[in-house]
């Protein structure tokens, strides 16, 4: 059983938090400070974004966010040096999120194996193309590494049962249309995405886009496995820029504890 089972399975119907932040944002260390702060206030998983030039499906603030990391000098080969590093931290789940240009760039198989080694856990890359994807998911597969793939609002059932096939780990329910960005409320209709793919498939199902505060969380926990929440720890994260990075430390970590409060269990 991979870490990620191992995670769902402990918290025994529980929803899990699984905050994403651009990785080498604002600077390497900070960033690994922060996430390994994350983590201890009681984050489940973590999505971390591997920084990329081109983030077309995100809103301004993770846009700020991979500029901030790529300035600094951040690049790919620094991705996997955090990942070991807070692998000898954790056995939580750390999840790759990357778009799918720095895969091929690196090479499918090279990307993979210096994940797997790196103890990753799994990959989410929301530009894959139809055609890509099932030799990319049987190489992450052949990697140990989970496939997670995203279904959006407009999937038809016959898009989602075929996703659904192909996943592994659990699967992104995008909640609304549109790029990453924090949302007022959570999307009408995403209650039953969530319901439509637990009909294709055992894996967990988890919901993100757009939630910003432990309402949405709690909201959602009445019927996701696991709630991911991004561009609201980011633009806390802008902050270091204006504050010392232990007060913002102390912000992302309450932030944290809050969210997880509000992730009840929905069975
Ligand atoms: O930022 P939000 O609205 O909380 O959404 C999660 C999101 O940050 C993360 O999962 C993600 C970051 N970039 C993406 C691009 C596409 C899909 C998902 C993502």
């Amino acid at each position: 059983m991979g870490r990620i089972e191992q995670a769902f399975a402990a918290l025994s119907g529980k929803t899990a938090l699984i905050p994403f932040v651009v990785a080498g944002d604002p600077t390497y260390d900070e960033s690994l400070k922060l996430v390994d702060a994350i983590l201890d206030a009681g984050a489940d998983m973590i999505e971390l974004g591997f920084p990329y030039s081109d983030p077309l499906a995100d809103g301004p603030v993770i846009q700020a966010a991979a500029l901030r990391s790529l300035q600094s000098g951040f690049q790919l080969p620094h991705s996997f040096r955090m990942i070991e590093q807070l692998r000898s931290r954790t056995q939580k789940p750390i999840i790759a999120f990357t778009y799918v240009n720095p895969i091929l760039q690196f090479g499918i198989e090279a990307f993979f194996d210096q994940l797997a080694r790196a103890g990753g856990d799994g990959v989410i890359i929301p530009d894959v193309p139809l055609e890509e994807a099932p030799d990319i998911a049987q190489v992450a597969r052949h990697c140990d590494i989970s496939f997670i793939p995203l279904v959006a609002p407009t999937s038809g059932a016959a898009r989602i049962q075929a996703i659904c096939e192909a996943a592994s780990g659990f699967v992104y329910c995008v909640s609304s249309l549109g790029v990453t960005g924090e949302r007022s409320a959570v999307a009408a209709n995403v209650q039953h995405l969530v319901e439509t793919v637990k009909q294709y498939t055992d894996l967990p199902a988890c919901v993100g886009f757009g939630v910003s505060q432990p309402a949405h969380a709690k909201e959602i926990s009445d019927y996701a496995d696991g709630v991911i929440v991004g561009s609201a720890y980011v633009r806390r994260i802008a902050k270091v820029a204006e504050q010392n990075v232990d007060s913002v430390i102390d912000q992302v970590c309450n932030f944290t504890k809050e969210l997880k409060a509000a992730c009840k269990s929905f069975i």
